[in-house]
């Protein structure tokens, strides 16, 4: 059955009155503040260290990056990097795919549309927290095919193959991305290694964890809307995965709420920098030590915006629970093990569909 849409006029100085889907509106406690504070930004980290063919940096060095990153997930869970590796040329040439891809009429991107059985593709109707969100997206799997379990139910054991959907009349966009996937998987690792250093573990301890891993890039365009200041491109989440590196353009909007006092800071564009942000998992992991913060993305009544997060994900079969390294009898674990694979789709089934529910969160599986 099609439903009719009620739309809602709302007066916009300028442009008078607007109808909008009132499914985009946000309740006013979630309204982006239009009066901002730019105040101490997140973090930015120099990762030259990591990078230098003959290795001219002493042991200190490496030290001392070890701990700008553990004192930036501890106070921010948000940082940025420089001098990354990630040569400029491969996120370019994905950028300029993404923007023509959204620039393809809408039933050309209908046509590589996600649906309930495939969490990758173009998607126009995500909803966070029950809101529409002011985007459209397209997701790929990193490894393709991917494999999950076939439902979000908590015994099953049946599995899925996944596969991504690329737009025929655009192959520029798969190469240019298959490419990219691959520079950016390495700067995952290299950060991955650089956070179990931090947490004073030895640095390969997490990498199992990502034998068969399920990472996912997204390509997110935020049209101008007029409503700007009642919606929001992305409402307020934290990401479930690992880690997320994510590459924004020039525009801004992206908004982390400061852990200090709560406050929304923006995210000011810094080229050709990553933005990384330690996930729900990193969260579990390190029992509380990092958390996993709270962010969102303003819209701009003008102009347009385009992000490519990067999610690194473990494996579907991971069982995500604190390390014991890090839990003892004065600091036992704060979570009870939960099943990637199961998380994963029990998000992505509430992102597509308006549920009566709250959406998963790790707090489900917090002991007490
Ligand atoms: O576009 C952005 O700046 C962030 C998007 C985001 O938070 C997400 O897709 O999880
Ligand atoms: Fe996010």
């Amino acid at each position: 059955m099609v439903q009719a849409r009620s739309y809602q006029f709302y007066h916009i100085p300028a442009m008078g009155e607007v109808a909008v889907d009132p499914a985009f509106i946000q309740e006013v406690e979630h309204r982006p503040q239009t009066n901002i504070t730019e105040a101490e930004g997140i973090p930015l980290i120099d990762l030259s260290v990591l990078n230098s063919p003959n290795s001219s940096f002493s042991d200190d060095h490496l030290a001392n990056l070890v701990s700008e990153i553990a004192d930036a997930c501890q106070k921010w869970g948000f940082f940025q990097v420089i001098n990354h590796g990630v040569p400029s040329e491969y996120r370019e040439k994905a950028e300029l795919a993404s923007r023509k891809f959204f620039d393809l009429p809408k039933e050309q991107k209908l046509k590589v549309r996600r649906d309930e059985v495939n969490p990758f593709g173009y998607y126009d109707t995500e909803l966070t927290k029950n809101v529409r969100d002011w985007k459209e997206v397209f997701d790929i799997s990193v490894e393709d095919p991917t494999v999950v379990p076939a439902s979000h139910e908590p015994d099953e054991k049946e599995l899925r193959v996944l596969t991504n959907q690329w737009p025929q009349n655009l192959p520029e966009l798969r190469e240019a991305f298959e490419l990219y996937a691959e520079q950016i998987l390495k700067l995952a690792f290299k950060l991955l290694e650089l956070i179990a250093l931090s947490l004073g573990l030895p640095k390969s301890r997490l990498n199992g964890f990502f034998k068969d891993h399920t990472s996912r890039i997204r390509q997110n365009h935020y049209p101008p809307c007029p409503i700007a200041d009642l919606a929001l491109g992305v409402g307020r989440h934290k990401d479930g995965g690992a880690l997320t590196l994510l590459a924004q353009d020039d525009v801004g909007g992206l908004q982390v709420k400061r852990k200090t006092d709560g406050e929304w800071i923006l995210v000011k564009p810094t080229p050709d920098a990553y933005i990384i942000n330690v996930g729900d998992i990193v969260q579990v992991w390190s029992n509380d030590k990092y958390e996993s913060v709270e962010h969102r993305v303003m819209v701009n009544s003008e102009k347009e915006r385009f992000s490519i997060p990067f999610f690194f994900n473990p494996a579907h079969y991971t069982w995500v629970e604190p390390l014991e390294e890090l839990i003892n009898e004065r600091n036992p674990a704060k979570y009870k093990a939960y099943n990637w694979g199961q998380f994963f789709l029990s998000r992505r089934r509430s992102n597509f569909k308006k549920l009566d529910v709250e959406n998963l969160q790790i707090y489900h599986f917090r002991i007490n």
